[in-house]
Order: C-alpha cells, then sequence, then structure tokens
C-alpha cells in the first residue's frame, strides 16, 4: 500500500521496531488468553496460571503495547511533518503557470483537506500495527487448541473481510467523487473569503451564491460522506453476523458434532470474545486509510509532487553576486498558455475520449527545469530530457508555431512519426511574441499596451518565472538556460499587480535594517502609518496604495540591477504618482539600473527612453520606440526599433 510505503521510507528502522513491539505484545496478548483459559479450565485439565505470570504477562502486554504506540505516533508525526515539508515545497517550486492554473483553491484543498486525511491515516496506523499483532498472536493460540475450529474461524475471518472489501469498493468511490468537490467547496470558500463585499451588497447574488454552490456542494459533501459512512457501516455489520453466525455453528454445531471438550470451548469463546475488540478496532480505521489513499492519489494527479517532478529546488544555483551589467536581450521570445481543457462530451470523428478524473487539471506546460532552445524540440530524446546546454538558437527563420498553435513546452508533445497514437495536442490559449528588445541598464523602459495584450505575461519572463517556449534572454551577454535561470531571478527586484505583503521583512540579513525601512518609510511619505521594529512592520491594515508603497520599500531594500514595476502607480495619488515617475524611477536609473515599467500612463511617456507597445500578444513595432543612444535624453523621439 502506497501510504505504507510513505511511511516506511521516513524510517523504515522505526517501523520494523515499532511493528517488532506490537508482535511482542500480540503475543502476550494471547498468552494472556491461554492463561484466562488455563484458571478457569477445570482442575482435572492439568493446566495451570499463577497470579505472577498472569500479572507478569500483563506487564509485557502494557510495556510493548505502549513501546509500540509511543514510535509509531513519533513516527506518524514526523511523517505527518515531512508529508508538510514536501507538500509546501511541492507548492513553491512547482512552475508558476502550473500553479496558476491549478488555483489557489486547489492548493489550498491539498495543503489542508488532504494533509488532514493523510495526517489521520498515518496516526491509524500504530494502532491497526497493535490490532494486528493481537489478531495473529490469538488466532495462532486458536490454531494450538484446535485446527478445526482454527481453520473455520480463519475462513470466516476471510469471508467477513472479503465482503467489507467488496464495499468499499464503492466507498473508495465515493471517497474519490468527494475529495473532487472538496476542491469546488475550498472554491466556494475562497470567494466567500474574496467576494465578500460583492455578496453582501446584493442579496439575490448572495441568495444564489449560497443555495447554488456553497451549501449545493456542502450537502452534496454531506451527502457523499453519508452514503460513503451507510455502505461502510452495512459491510463492517454484515461481516460481524457472519463472524456471530459462525460462533453459533461452532457452539451449537461444531461443538456437539465434533464432541469437542469443554475446556477447548471455553478457550474458542474467551478467544473470540478477545478477538472482538482489535478486529473492531481495525475495521473502524479502514475509512481513514482510504481516505489517506485517496489523498495521496490526488497529490499525485494534481502533480504537486512528492517526488518533486517539477523541482525547482533542484536548479542549478551557484552562489555568485548579481551581474554587473544589467543589459537584458530578448531574442525572438514567444510563450503560449495552455488553453482550458476541451469540455466533455462525445469527441469528434470518433476519437477516444481522454480518460482521468473530471476535475483532473492539466499537466503543466512549461518545465523551468530543462533547457528551453529550440534544438531540443526538434530531436527525439529517447527519455523525454532534453540537452542541458542550449544550442545555437540560429532559429530566428525557424519560428515555432503560428499564434494559436500548440505551446511547443520543452517538455510537451514530440514530434509524431508515423503510426504513433499520439494524444490529441492539448488547447492553446494566448500567444505572446515573438518579441525581441533590448533594456538596457540607466534606461527606462515602458511596456504598453491595452488589457489583456500581454505585458504582466512579458513581465513573467523578464523576471524568470515563466520560461519562453522559444527566443532567448540574455543578461549581460550571458544566455539564460537551466543552468542559471535560478540566480537569473536573483537579479530583479518586482512588483507585480498581485503582490503580496509579507508582515516581516525576510531574507534580509543586515543589522541596520530598521534604520534603512525607516529611511524608506519617510520618503515614500507613510511613516506616519506604519513602523518597523526588529524588521516586521506593525501593521499590514492599510489603503491598497499604502500597501503597494509597503512593496514598493522590499524592493528598493532589495538593490537588484533590474527593477520591474507593473501598473505599480494606478493606486495612487496624483501627486505621489508624479513622484514616482520623475524621481524614484529617475533616481533607479541614474543608479545604472534597468528600470521596466507596465503602464497605462500615458502622461509620464516622456520620462521613458524606451516605449514597447504589445498589441494582442505581438510588439507594434510602428508604435515601439527607442532612444537607447542616448540614455540622458530621456525623450521618446528615437526611431522605431524595427
Ligand atoms: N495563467 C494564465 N493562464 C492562461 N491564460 C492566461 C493566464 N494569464 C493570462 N492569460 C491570458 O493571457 C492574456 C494576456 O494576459 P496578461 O495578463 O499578460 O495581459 P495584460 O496586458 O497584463 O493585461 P492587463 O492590462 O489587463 O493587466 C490574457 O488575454 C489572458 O487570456
Amino acid at each position: 500500500m502506497k501510504l505504507i510505503r510513505f511511511l516506511f521510507s521516513v524510517s523504515w528502522r522505526g517501523i520494523a521496531a515499532a511493528v517488532l513491539m506490537g508482535l511482542i505484545g500480540g503475543a502476550a496478548n494471547a498468552f494472556l488468553v491461554t492463561q484466562i483459559n488455563a484458571a478457569v479450565a477445570p482442575p482435572d485439565a492439568g493446566r495451570h496460571a499463577s497470579w505472577q505470570m498472569f500479572a507478569l504477562t500483563v506487564a509485557v502486554v502494557i510495556v510493548s503495547g505502549l513501546a509500540s504506540q509511543l514510535l509509531l505516533i513519533r513516527l506518524a508525526q514526523h511523517a505527518i511533518y515531512r508529508l508538510r515539508a514536501r507538500l509546501s515545497a511541492g507548492v513553491v517550486s512547482a512552475p508558476l503557470e502550473h500553479l496558476e492554473r491549478l488555483g489557489s483553491h486547489r492548493l489550498l484543498a491539498t495543503l489542508t483537506e488532504d494533509v488532514r486525511s493523510l495526517s489521520m491515516a498515518v496516526s491509524a496506523i500504530p494502532s491497526m500495527c497493535v490490532d494486528i499483532a493481537t489478531i495473529v498472536g490469538t488466532l495462532t493460540f486458536l490454531f494450538v487448541l484446535s485446527g478445526p475450529l482454527f481453520a473455520i474461524q480463519v475462513a470466516a475471518t476471510l469471508a467477513a473481510i472479503g465482503i467489507v472489501e467488496s464495499f468499499l469498493k464503492h466507498v473508495r468511490g465515493i471517497f474519490r467523487a468527494a475529495r473532487e468537490r472538496e476542491d469546488d467547496l475550498l472554491n466556494s470558500f475562497t470567494a466567500v473569503s474574496v467576494g465578500i463585499k460583492e455578496l453582501k451588497g446584493h442579496r439575490g447574488r448572495r441568495r444564489q451564491f449560497m443555495d447554488e454552490k456553497l451549501l449545493g456542494t456542502a450537502a452534496d459533501l454531506r451527502d457523499m460522506n453519508v452514503s460513503a459512512g451507510s455502505k461502510f457501516a452495512i459491510g463492517q455489520n454484515l461481516g460481524q453476523i457472519l463472524q456471530l453466525s459462525t460462533m453459533a455453528v461452532i457452539l451449537f454445531g461444531v461443538a456437539a458434532w465434533m464432541t469437542m471438550p469443554q475446556e477447548t470451548m471455553v478457550g474458542y469463546v474467551i478467544i473470540t470474545t478477545f478477538l472482538a475488540m482489535p478486529m473492531q478496532n481495525f475495521m473502524s480505521r479502514i475509512p481513514d486509510l482510504v481516505r489517506g489513499g485517496v489523498a495521496l492519489d490526488k497529490i499525485k494527479a494534481i502533480q504537486l509532487s512528492m517526488e518533486a517532478l517539477h523541482d525547482e529546488e533542484l536548479l542549478p544555483y551557484e552562489e555568485r553576486p548579481v551581474t554587473a551589467d544589467p543589459r537584458l536581450v530578448l531574442a525572438g521570445i514567444e510563450y503560449t498558455y495552455l488553453g482550458e481543457p476541451a469540455p466533455a462530451g462525445p469527441p469528434p470523428h470518433g476519437e477516444r475520449p481522454e480518460a482521468g478524473p473530471p476535475h483532473r487539471p492539466p499537466p503543466p506546460t512549461t518545465r523551468p527545469d530543462v533547457d528551453w532552445s529550440d534544438r531540443g524540440r526538434d530531436e527525439d530524446v529517447p527519455d523525454g530530457r532534453l540537452p542541458q546546454r542550449p544550442g545555437d538558437v540560429g532559429a530566428r527563420g525557424h519560428r515555432g508555431p503560428p499564434p494559436g498553435g500548440p505551446p511547443p513546452g520543452p517538455r510537451g508533445p514530440r514530434p509524431g512519426r508515423p503510426g504513433d497514437q499520439a494524444p490529441p495536442p492539448p488547447p492553446s490559449g494566448f500567444h505572446l511574441g515573438p518579441i525581441d528588445a533590448t533594456f538596457a541598464p540607466g534606461t527606462v523602459s515602458f511596456i504598453v499596451g491595452g488589457n489583456g495584450s500581454g505585458k504582466s505575461t512579458l513581465a513573467k519572463l523578464l523576471t524568470g518565472l515563466y520560461v519562453p517556449q522559444r527566443g532567448t534572454i540574455s543578461l549581460g551577454g550571458e544566455r539564460i538556460d537551466h543552468d542559471n535561470i535560478e540566480w537569473f531571478r536573483q537579479n530583479t527586484a518586482a512588483v507585480f499587480t498581485d503582490f503580496h505583503l509579507f508582515e516581516e521583512y525576510l531574507g534580509f540579513d543586515r543589522p541596520d535594517l530598521d534604520d534603512e525601512v525607516r529611511r524608506y518609510l519617510r520618503m515614500l511619505r507613510i511613516d506616519d502609518k506604519v513602523s518597523v521594529s526588529g524588521g516586521r512592520l506593525s501593521t499590514v491594515a492599510l489603503s491598497q496604495g499604502q500597501r503597494k508603497r509597503l512593496t514598493l520599500v522590499t524592493a528598493l531594500l532589495d538593490d537588484r540591477p533590474i527593477y520591474l514595476f507593473d501598473e505599480w502607480a494606478a493606486d495612487q495619488e496624483p501627486q505621489f504618482r508624479d513622484t514616482f515617475y520623475r524621481e524614484i524611477l529617475a533616481d533607479l536609473a541614474a543608479r545604472g539600473k534597468t528600470v521596466i515599467v507596465i503602464t497605462h500612463d500615458d502622461r509620464y511617456f516622456d520620462i521613458a527612453d524606451q516605449l514597447i507597445k504589445l498589441d494582442f500578444g505581438r510588439m507594434d513595432v510602428e508604435q515601439s520606440r527607442t532612444l537607447v543612444a542616448d540614455p540622458q535624453a530621456r525623450r521618446l523621439e528615437g526611431e522605431p526599433t524595427r
């Protein structure tokens, strides 16, 4: 079982020690039964029991049982810790686009619901081990007592297990479906917390949302859990009926038929009474195991791999200073989002539909842990991995699919061979590029364009959060690829529109950090609202504009060679907007930083050294202009870039 395998992967020595203790406990339990049996046997039966032996056996039962449980509890908690650590690492290290496609609700459901289910399952294992040891030990004693009774009892127990298992098949399916609904419920919870103002302000919308979405999903989950619980209870009770029927058959039929001695029958009754408790305990923990298995499957399905399939933590990283030459050059870069999966339904032309659970998210399209050079796409690499270092791009005349074509992801579908049963290409979404541009040190570049024209997508490419599927990015003349993308990311301080403000200044190891922060708080005119002490902000409960100023503080503290602001000034008052564009950006450029600003503020176009206009994902060459030749001039009167 996957769960047990997972537990073993945490510490097989710990498991072995705990199971050994459990077995000793189980054997002692069985011996206890023989003691009780001897104590109640008629004096002429030749069995002896002493209270000293009884007390010693009880001591062994308790000590070994306790030792086993303590060992397994530690192990289980360690396993849960490892699970949380691996899952969180899975989230942090998964490619950004994959996380965006999953959505925060699915991540939350995994980090809360799946971890909870797995914790329950892992916590159930200690007592189940002791139960199994007791059952095995007691049945062994029954075997010694009477072979035929042992055979009948084991046959009945196996039949009971078979009955429970046949019910479990249905229960497993229901738990699986219920787990998918958990995602929907978490989605509704997210909508409630994020959209509470919209719901409060519109009675009809709130009612419909509550009835159809939140409560509808909650009711489905309730029904599924009731159905699963009832099915399991029926199965468990049928198993118990079978056990009791077996007892009746033995007591009232087999005993008389085989003329069994009375002490054997007394022993049998004691054994079956002793067996009842661990059996029930064991059975009642089975649903926890089933849920744990479903949670493991789910984690695997959303590819937040515990085997670290996309582990960016494994990206090579060389501890070296940031670049001294922040010249960023884009050469024909292109990027395509994977489109939404096709709606379920009969496939055209008699094709077979793709198998998979209904809510299974598509695989990630980007793989930052591999090289994204053009060369790899045209080669058939046996194990699906691409060469570590790019060859010469030289493929500017060989650009990939037309806009809207399938994404040529580094590990995406390889070119098919005749006769290949290649899966249909995933539907493609928005396509950006090709983009050729240079962002020079000491200059301010504006990226402009309509809503949805691809500005933020380009920003994610410029910061190394997405990897281009075609073309190259170079920084200071160094081509960026698999081997240096982690280093590349350390060169940019970026503020995105959907930023998160951390209450603490993390990742700074400076004794005078508080003083520096105070200086920036004063400079950004927010020192009357928030203070800092020990690298921690006094509050983050501020207006959107004020919170954005705090993100700017963090970016300025980072002091990186490249600065990227995605519509930073949109929430600022006019006066401060002026300060941002005319003073802060100018100061950064004067300090030799490469400054990139995504903006709709055409009033400030005059301060830009370069303007890059995007139109439906393409660079509008006519309207994109530059005067990189003279960064000091800061006027937009240069020639078009191409
Ligand atoms: N995570 C995503 N998955 C799939 N498609 C996406 C994703 N993010 C954006 N898109 C698509 O890419 C296109 C460009 O989005 P992007 O955010 O880059 O535009 P933008 O120019 O920054 O727009 P705005 O000015 O409104 O912020 C959008 O039309 C959207 O459909």
